[in-house]
């Protein structure tokens, strides 16, 4: 059964039923995808007097304490809060809706003179031209899967290795066309280590000047090869952390 969903004047369909979840998996240990020097995600059975929070070890429940850190472990979003100081600048306010016309297209990244592997403007262009047929719609999200896609994506260790980011010229473009959200495969929009310059951060949100405050940008998505670059309804899931970021679960519904 086909639901419908009115965007610019047209009534696209879609199927409920049929999910494509592009986030990675939160869990302990080493096996995870990290950046930026997190300590991995780690459980923690709480256990008060004779209580102890593990169905395992014979307790009613299990009861755990999570540690994590939403920029540094799998899938997250996360608003202009990133590099603002205002108190305010919290995604749970940025982000108020939560689905999204959404366009995936796939792109190789092109290594700079200085060995640096950035995914440029003119490719983004070109591939947003290849979908061919809707190229005429503006999506409100971008969907960003780098070449090439291996299945290593999802449990890399990115810290120190300088990975992929994208131009800052592709940040600003995408403000100018006014889409609100970017996913992308990689830790960062911005170089690993740039002396806190973070160009296509603030560019994405046009901050300070003219800040984007529902404006979001989510890292270290999965998106599997058997989907097909197109146009998608994204829905957008965070949670209510009183935080610049969130960890997240963005799922995509093929739209016809
Ligand atoms: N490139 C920045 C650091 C940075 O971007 C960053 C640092 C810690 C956690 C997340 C970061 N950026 C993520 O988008 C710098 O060199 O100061």
């Amino acid at each position: 059964m086909l639901a419908t969903y009115p965007y610019q004047g047209r009534t696209f369909s879609f199927d409920p039923a049929a999910p494509i979840d592009i986030s990675l998996p939160l869990a302990p240990g080493d096996q995870q995808v990290n950046c930026f020097w997190a300590e991995p995600v780690q459980f923690e059975t709480i256990r008060v007097g004779n209580f102890v929070g593990s169905v395992a070890e014979g307790g009613s429940t299990n009861y755990k304490r999570v540690h994590l850190t939403p920029h540094g472990n799998g899938t997250h979003t996360e608003c202009y809060g990133h590099i603002s100081a205002e108190p305010s600048a919290t995604l749970d306010r940025c982000l108020r809706r939560f689905l999204f016309v959404a366009k995936l297209i796939s792109v190789a990244p092109r290594r700079q003179d200085n060995g640096d592997e950035v995914v440029m403007l003119a490719d983004v262009q070109v591939a947003f031209q290849n979908l061919g047929s809707h190229v005429e719609l503006t999506p409100e999200a971008l969907i960003l899967r780098t070449l090439p896609n291996d299945e290593t994506k999802q449990t890399r260790h990115y810290s120190g290795t300088n990975p992929t980011y994208i131009e800052p010229s592709l940040a600003q473009y995408l403000a100018e066309h006014h889409v609100q959200h970017l996913l992308l495969d990689l830790p960062s929009v911005d170089r690993e280590e740039d002396g806190g310059a973070l160009l296509a951060h603030h560019a994405f949100w046009q901050y300070p000047h003219a800040t984007r405050h529902e404006a979001t940008i989510t890292e270290l998505i999965f998106v599997p090869d058997v989907v097909q670059d197109g146009l998608y309804l994204l829905n957008l899931q965070v949670t209510s952390s009183v935080l610049d970021a969130s960890p997240s679960k963005p799922v995509l519904y093929r739209l016809i």
